[in-house]
């Protein structure tokens, strides 16, 4: 893949730095003369370099960063970090750029980043969020209290990065560690109080959240995602246990409804608090999950002494009531008082939140009701299936389908969920990658043919003329899921990202069906 874009949110008026300083302080290997020389900012990609900055080489799965050092030094780049094989390199492509050698580029990234951008003054409270499904939800819904209670609020998601109206598209779900730590400087300028951030397994097992301790994190949920990356449940554990030592966040908050909440909360040695929506499990704080509407979900959450709060979250799903009360106890943990929490959202009749591609309506007040979802794993299928089942008495029509390049194993168990949980299934194209579409929709149907032989099963590779063949099975009283693409504004195949908005095609489709204006 290529590197990370320039639209990354940095600070506006960095403070310079001697390069010699960053040398002496990680005790850099010096090749050249660092005299004189200042540096601004930091990046990882060549392509982002700007004016000043200290381009780190490193190894990657397709190429050595440092083969960019001569793109990196016409863009401004004032020395490159790197490893001894980036030093090589950069000696071929780079000659005179003075190069900083340590044995662990990307090990070195994020302190060299908190050092560069200054972030150890931090003033806004930090929150990650972690779990198979439900950080972008969660992310999203403390911005939204947050703004609630009139604090300026930042996030890191899948879909964007945002500071109060400051806002890029994401690349991925969590920044490297420059262009986090480049954030954070932002987030001081622009004085915000509290920012959100979403962190993988991958982003903990490749240092992209080194040299930030989190003021609260939270866990929502492990279940079947990246097999490709993570051999077993069992490291895939690991992997997002790490966010929870002492070196990275220094309170939790853990969602014990699964045996791996369960699990988490009994092995940190963080203070931790624990939340449950299970009647038969015992937890500090309890969800109790009231009304689930098609716009949305109303909940009471009770913690230790009493305390009470009931409100109601704009969004589908006994889920998103979950993640609700895991981004309110998560703002109680870093000290905000849940009365004044509740009073705002008494005042604003329930959390005000908008998740872009999270189980969205896109349809109006007549024909089917029309969801587009980003759930692309088992467990998010199962989940949004069953909240549209609670208050869809027509017919529910799924449509999805899988990525090529990405964990395999999960298809065949995507493919029953939608066959057990939906009356019609429409299989499509979903970012096929370098994989032969038609074996990727071929899995699903066979997983959704073992589990339900005769369910009504429709193949339609076009996304485009998928969406509109399951709209045509559709009418008043019906749904469709359309699950997979979310927010997302692409379609990848062979490399190549092509234009598609599956919400803007849909709102398309409804309107030549005359369901919409
Ligand atoms: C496995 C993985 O995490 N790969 C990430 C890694 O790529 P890589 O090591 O293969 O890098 P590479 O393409 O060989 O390039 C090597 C270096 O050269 C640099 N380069 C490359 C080309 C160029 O023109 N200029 C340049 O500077 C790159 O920035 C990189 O530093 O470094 C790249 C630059 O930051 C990332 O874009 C890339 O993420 C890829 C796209 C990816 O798919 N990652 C997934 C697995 C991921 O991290 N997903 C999680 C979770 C998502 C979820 O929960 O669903 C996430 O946090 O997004
Ligand atoms: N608490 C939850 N438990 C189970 N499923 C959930 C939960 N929250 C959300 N989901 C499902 O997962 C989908 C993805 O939600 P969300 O984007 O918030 O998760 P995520 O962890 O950020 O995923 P990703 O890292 O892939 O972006 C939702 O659209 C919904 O189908």
């Amino acid at each position: 893949m290529t590197g990370t874009p320039a639209t990354a949110l940095r600070p506006q008026h960095p403070s310079a730095r001697a390069l010699r300083g960053l040398a002496d302080e990680f005790g850099l290997d010096v090749r050249g003369d660092l005299e004189h020389l200042e540096v601004t900012g930091v990046t990882l990609s060549s392509k982002a370099v700007r004016p000043g900055d200290l381009y780190v080489g490193l190894p990657g799965r397709n190429v050595h960063g440092a083969s960019f050092a001569g793109d990196a030094t016409e863009r401004g780049a004032v020395a490159i970090l790197t490893d001894a094989s980036g030093a090589a390199l950069a000696a071929e492509t780079a000659p005179g750029l003075p190069v900083l050698v340590t044995d662990d580029a990307r090990a070195a990234l994020g302190p060299v980043a908190r050092w560069i951008f200054r972030t150890d003054d931090n003033a806004a409270t930090l929150f990650a969020v972690t779990g198979t499904n439900g950080k972008t939800s969660v992310v999203y819904l403390l911005y939204g209290i947050l703004d609630q209670l009139g604090l300026t609020a930042g996030l890191t998601s899948t879909a964007e990065r945002r500071i109060g109206d400051e806002a890029v598209t994401s690349s991925l779900t969590t920044p490297e560690a420059s262009e986090l730590h480049a954030l954070l400087a932002r987030a001081r300028e622009l004085e915000a109080r509290a920012i959100g951030i979403e962190v993988s397994a991958q982003a903990l097992s490749r240092h992209r959240v080194d040299g930030v301790v989190f003021d609260v994190a939270g866990f929502t949920n492990l279940t079947h995602d990246h097999f490709d990356d993570y051999a077993s449940f069992e490291e895939y554990y690991l992997a997002k246990r790490e966010l929870f030592e002492p070196e990275r966040s220094k309170r939790a908050v853990v969602t014990v409804d699964s045996e791996w909440g369960k699990r988490l909360a009994s092995e940190v040695r963080i203070p931790v608090t624990t939340l449950t929506t299970d009647p038969e499990v015992a937890a500090d704080w309890r969800v109790t999950v009231g009304a689930e509407t098609a716009t949305h979900t109303d909940f009471v959450l009770e913690g230790p002494g009493g305390q009470r709060l009931e409100t109601r979250v704009p969004l589908l799903g006994w889920y998103m009531a979950a993640n609700a009360a895991l981004a309110i106890v998560m703002l109680v943990e870093s000290g905000i008082d849940l009365d004044r929490i509740a009073h705002a959202l008494r005042r604003d009749g329930g959390i005000r939140a908008y998740i872009p591609g999270r189980a969205e309506r896109v349809s109006g007040e007549r024909g089917p009701l029309v969801y587009i979802d980003y759930g692309h794993s088992p467990d998010a299928f199962l989940q949004t299936l069953g909240a549209i089942r609670r208050f869809v008495e027509g017919k529910l029509i799924m449509l999805f389908g899988a990525d090529g390049d990405r964990d395999t194993t999960k298809r065949a168990e995507m493919g029953a969920i939608a066959a057990r949980g939906a009356d019609v299934v429409v299989i499509t194209d979903f970012h096929p990658r370098t994989e032969d579409p038609a074996a990727i929709r071929a899995a699903l149907i066979a997983g959704a043919r073992e589990a339900v032989p005769g369910r009504e099963i429709h193949e339609v590779a076009d996304p485009r003329a998928a969406f509109r063949a399951a709209l045509a099975l559709a009418g008043e009283g019906d749904a469709i899921l359309y699950a997979g693409p979310g927010h997302e504004d692409y379609h990848e195949v062979n490399g190549v990202k092509i234009p598609y908005s599956a919400r803007d095609d849909a709102r398309q489709a409804l309107r030549e069906a005359g369901w919409a204006e």
